[in-house]
């Protein structure tokens, strides 16, 4: 039986959120989004326990225990529009802390494939979030999720940066790729790096605006994919990204021991 109930928050066969299709429940109050599906896939190893409790269009999602607590993750897909659906759709089902667990571009020297980059705050580039703030409105991530984030890199003994990332809503062009004659974002490197901004990337912006007036606890932690500047690309992809994985759920670990988000 496929039923939606009322346009304003629409209810996938009653009680499920429409686009996540799960119920209150289903999800943990921390949970990781990356943007790639396979992500939730990749990290199964890591818990004990975990289950893919739902798959549709770029939205899948596990829950499983770590040290005894449960976790979820959750898949975003690409860019703003679709991280505001997860987000909600998290944030709906219960969700209080979320932290994004994805692959960046770094735009400045010393920035090695395979780092870590935990983002302060991200540029909002991305466009979605103008639906709820106004652009002066910073996206900052919550104080006590960056600290858990540091020392979780710091005890795994993982090279990591901390600062601010700018959020494009265009991997191509907005991100200074020059694939057609003439690029309105020709420059962004430029000056993003110029500015000290530390990496692009398509979601975190949307994830820390909107839990921030939301009142959700969220974070970004990311693994560096490619360097704009020295222009290298890591081919070699899984093994950064299951480090990224062990740091987020470490980090987590720590904030439930913590009591810090209730
Ligand atoms: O690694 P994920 O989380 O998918 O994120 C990065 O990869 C995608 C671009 O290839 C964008 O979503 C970008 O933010
Ligand atoms: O170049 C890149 C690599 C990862 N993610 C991005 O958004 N851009």
């Amino acid at each position: 039986m496929t039923r939606f109930i009322q346009a304003d928050f629409p209810l996938y066969e009653g009680t499920k959120v429409p686009h996540l299709r799960i119920s209150e429940g289903e999800t943990a109050p921390y949970v990781l989004l990356p943007g790639d599906p396979g992500r939730v896939e990749l990290i199964r190893d890591l818990f004990s326990n975990y289950k893919i409790i739902s798959s549709n269009r770029e939205f899948k999602v596990g829950t499983g225990e770590f040290n005894g607590n449960p976790v979820s993750v959750c898949s975003t897909g690409i860019g703003g529009p679709s991280t505001e659906i997860a987000v909600l759709e998290l944030l709906r089902l219960k969700a209080k802390c979320l932290l994004r667990i994805g692959g960046t571009a770094a735009i400045q020297e010393g920035i090695d494939c395979g780092d870590m980059i935990i983002n302060t705050g991200s540029v909002r580039l991305g466009g979605t979030t103008n639906h709820y703030a106004r652009p002066e409105f910073p996206a900052l991530a919550n104080h006590y999720v960056v600290q858990a984030l540091i020392e979780a890199c710091e005890d795994l003994g993982y090279r990591y940066h901390l600062g601010i990332g700018a959020t494009t809503s265009s991997f191509y062009h907005g991100q200074g790729r020059d694939v057609s004659p003439y690029n309105y974002s020709a420059n962004i490197i430029e000056e993003m790096k110029a500015l000290g901004v530390l990496n692009l990337e398509m979601e975190s912006e949307t994830l820390l605006t909107i839990a921030s007036v939301m009142g959700a606890y969220a974070g970004t932690l990311l693994v560096v994919h490619a360097n704009r500047i020295t222009n290298q690309w890591l081919v070699d992809y899984e093994e950064s990204q299951m480090k990224l994985c062990k740091v987020a759920l470490h980090a987590v670990d720590k904030l439930i021991t913590r009591g810090v988000v209730s």
